[in-house]
């Protein structure tokens, strides 16, 4: 089984998490977004929407996340022979799909300062038509990117879309914190494959420095963040590249390698 995911992605960290969780060995793969890695021809011909994760499984690709998870859960039950309750659960799932419906991709874009954020976007941009050069049969995908790419850039511009996304957020937060009142994880007292999913927001909250913002008024959520991040699974797919200073050694190395190939004109 391979993963195409990397550490910045949101989406491939709710993936890592559970095949974590789970204990399922995996191949895995990196492929940084930011460094436009995702666009390369072998990833892209895959994968023409170029979004992480992507997992695989011989013939079989899944690329959304709730099933990349639901299907690591169904392996987990066959290689264990237990019966796993979570699978069934209907309100799991409900909260999975609930968290799932926020995009966190404006508020991040939108904390990230200008002077970064258009140093790469206007990277991703030149690899985009890099590789369409190299590739006409696939011009019209990588096509959809740069249009994809712009239309991103407007909305930023667009206060609605922020204060849309903004009023989300908080309204899934404060549902999470009435249930985390009630119960030690989000579906109950046992972790599940919602935990899972909640976790990554958490931590992207937090490197966006919005802990005071979003977490720390809260007092259940506030809780269960400390409690989470205690577990292996946190630390292997988060912990291991945000906490702390690390932070800083991740963000600072690709930083370089896109100031490194802009000055070499290397997309
Ligand atoms: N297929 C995914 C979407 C995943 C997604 O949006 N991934 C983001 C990172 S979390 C991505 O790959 N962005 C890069 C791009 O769009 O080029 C889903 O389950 O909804």
């Amino acid at each position: 089984m391979q993963l195409y995911h990397h550490p910045y992605s949101l989406d491939s960290q709710k993936v890592r998490l559970a095949l974590e969780e789970k204990g399922i060995d995996y191949t895995s793969y990196h492929v940084n977004p930011i460094t436009g890695k995702n666009m390369d021809l072998s990833f892209f011909r895959m994968n023409p929407s170029a979004k992480l994760p992507v997992f695989q499984n011989g013939a079989h690709i899944i690329f959304d996340t709730i099933e990349i998870i639901q299907y690591v859960e169904r392996i987990s039950v066959v290689t264990s022979g237990t019966d796993d309750l979570s699978i069934t659960s209907g309100k799991v799932v409900e909260w999975m799909k609930k968290i799932q419906g926020w995009n966190p991709k404006f508020l991040t874009l939108n904390h990230i300062p200008d002077k970064y954020r258009h140093t790469v976007s206007k990277f991703i941009r030149r690899v985009v038509i890099a590789r369409m050069a190299e590739s006409p049969d696939l011009a019209s995908a990588y096509h959809r990117k740069l249009k994809e790419a712009y239309e991103t850039e407007d909305k930023l511009k667009n206060q609605e879309v922020l204060k849309c996304s903004r009023e989300h957020l908080i309204r899934l937060l404060d549902e999470v914190e009435i249930k985390l009142n009630e119960t030690k994880y989000l579906a109950g007292e046992e972790f599940t494959m919602a935990d899972v999913m909640l976790i990554p927001v958490l931590a992207r909250l937090v490197l966006l420095n919005l802990e005071d913002e979003y977490i720390s008024c809260r007092p259940s959520i506030a809780e269960y963040w400390v409690l989470v991040q205690q577990r292996p699974s946190y630390k292997k797919v988060v912990g291991k590249y945000f906490s702390g200073w690390r932070k800083y050694r991740t963000l600072v190395k690709t930083w370089c390698c896109i100031r490194l190939r802009s000055m070499l004109r290397r997309y």
